[in-house]
């Protein structure tokens, strides 16, 4: 296995901030906007991004859910493993809302098809927006874009991207790693 840096703590935090701004851009003091990390690798970018908003751009009106798509998977039945939910937190109401579902990284869509099926148990959003840190261009299985996306990477099937956080890894960076 070997692998190289995509994007070191530097890079990522001023991504970061860049994707926050696009965000205050488009949604202003996010009144009639809520933020939705995708369980499980979606939230650390989501905290983070809830967290520079408030903190660095003085956003009062951040909120901020957590959505589990386990067993909203189209494969979820193909798996040998028993499958572990994770948390679903959403303590607000998305009816009529502007939704931004948050994700690490942008792979075939299925996740993010998944996620689109989960939230109608919800409520009917307004309109929901994709951020992404990572957009693995040329995978896409699925008519699936993001609207606001930190890079774009061209990797090859064998080839997987890791995003690292502080808080789980002990360290900010993308890697390219080859299996
Ligand atoms: O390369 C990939 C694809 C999906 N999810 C990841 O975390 N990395």
């Amino acid at each position: 296995m070997s692998q190289k840096v995509l994007l070191n703590a530097k890079e990522i935090n001023i991504i970061l901030h860049r994707l926050a701004c696009q965000l205050i851009e488009n949604h202003n003091d996010f009144t009639n906007t809520v933020l939705i990390g995708i369980q499980p690798r979606g939230k650390f970018l989501a905290n983070r991004l809830a967290a520079m908003l408030k903190d660095d751009y003085k956003i009062k009106n951040v909120q901020l859910g957590l959505l589990d798509i386990t067993f909203f998977r189209d494969d979820f039945r193909r798996g040998e493993k028993t499958l572990e939910a994770n948390t679903t937190e959403i303590n607000f109401l998305v009816e009529d809302k502007k939704i931004v579902f948050i994700d690490d990284v942008l792979y075939t869509g299925r996740s993010i098809r998944s996620a689109l099926t989960a939230i109608q148990s919800f409520g009917r959003p307004h309109e929901i927006e994709l951020l992404t840190l990572i957009d693995r261009r040329f995978s896409r299985h699925l008519p699936i874009q993001p609207n606001y996306k930190g890079r774009q990477v061209d990797a090859i099937n064998n080839e997987r991207v890791k995003v690292n956080w502080v808080e789980n890894e002990g360290e900010d960076a993308v890697y390219l790693v080859n299996n």
